[in-house]
């Protein structure tokens, strides 16, 4: 059952939000999602599922970002679901980088944090039936993200090519198994053991990847972006695409940085790249 806790009208659509108890993560998940203007039952709507980063709720990218212009005038719904699970019974630390606001859209395999940290399963399977179950929406998906969600994003394309037309991402962490970040949060969710970290691991999954199942792929990336070098790695990306000769454009941006100034300098040409293979 989906709970509406919000519904605000923005450029001739609807930005709603919802609560619902998840059968991934047990516990209540709120999510948000846009409605472009005429979306109906008779006139269905393509959608991009947005992946936030550390600290954000379904709420940053909503606010931030600055995507309900162009998203209305293309005609595609956004969903943006919480970055983990969350409440009072769910483990949590008291860190920006991992907990509760961190759930690197894996599915923890280690106590405790085995019942509710299963964002893989809740973004890949759960959340889209749901969204197809209640909203105007056509089977054409697209996925994006920033950071910890531009990880998630490109993961989960990667793993789930039959599901999605394209994806893209802003400053993602695309090598998750050689970063700081990376490390602390594979290490409590999936234990000591490295090689179940490797089926996060973009850089790592482009390894495995078939030629047939290559999508379509933009990143955005920021050069006075703090956390380039030690966290994000996109040289390590540029490598593998090369070799594997994958399907990826890879903008750098000369005095950007890793916030949402930067996301919605970049936003409309994101959605107009997602557009082209959503109305294919
Ligand atoms: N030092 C900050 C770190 C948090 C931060 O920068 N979060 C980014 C995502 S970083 C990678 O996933 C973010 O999107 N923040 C929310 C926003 O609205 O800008 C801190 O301590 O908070």
């Amino acid at each position: 059952m989906l709970d509406n806790l919000s519904a605000t009208k923005v450029s001739g659509g609807w930005h709603k939000q919802y609560s619902h108890t998840s059968t991934s993560t047990h516990c209540p998940m709120r999510f948000a999602i846009f409605l472009p203007p005429g979306a109906s039952q008779t006139n269905k709507v393509p959608v991009l599922y947005w992946l936030s980063g550390l600290t954000c709720t379904d709420e940053n990218f909503m606010q931030k970002a600055g995507a309900f212009k162009m998203a209305a005038e293309l005609g595609i719904a956004i969903v943006a679901p919480d970055t983990s699970p969350r409440g009072d019974t769910v483990p949590d630390e008291d860190s920006y980088d991992f907990g509760q606001g961190a759930g690197f859209y894996v599915n923890a395999t280690q106590a405790p944090y085995n019942t509710h940290y299963n964002m893989y399963e809740y973004v890949v399977n759960e959340l889209p039936a749901l969204i197809d179950q209640h909203f105007p929406v056509t089977d054409k998906k697209a996925i994006s993200g920033h950071s910890m969600g531009g990880h998630g994003a490109l993961m989960i394309a990667l793993r789930n090519p039959q599901n999605y037309t394209s994806t893209s991402a802003f400053s993602p962490i695309v090598n998750p198994i050689n970063c700081p970040w990376g490390q602390k949060a594979f290490s409590h969710y999936l234990g000591s053991d490295k090689s179940t970290w490797t089926q996060y691991d973009t850089c790592e999954l482009m390894d495995q990847a078939n030629a047939t199942d290559h999508l379509p792929m933009r990143i955005d990336q920021g050069e006075a972006d703090n956390f380039l070098v030690e966290q994000l790695k996109t040289e390590n990306l540029f490598k593998k695409v090369n070799e594997q000769g994958y399907p990826a454009e890879i903008n750098m941006h000369a005095g950007y940085d890793h916030s949402y100034f930067f996301i919605s300098s970049f936003i409309d040409e994101h959605l107009l790249f997602h557009q082209s293979y959503l109305q294919a």
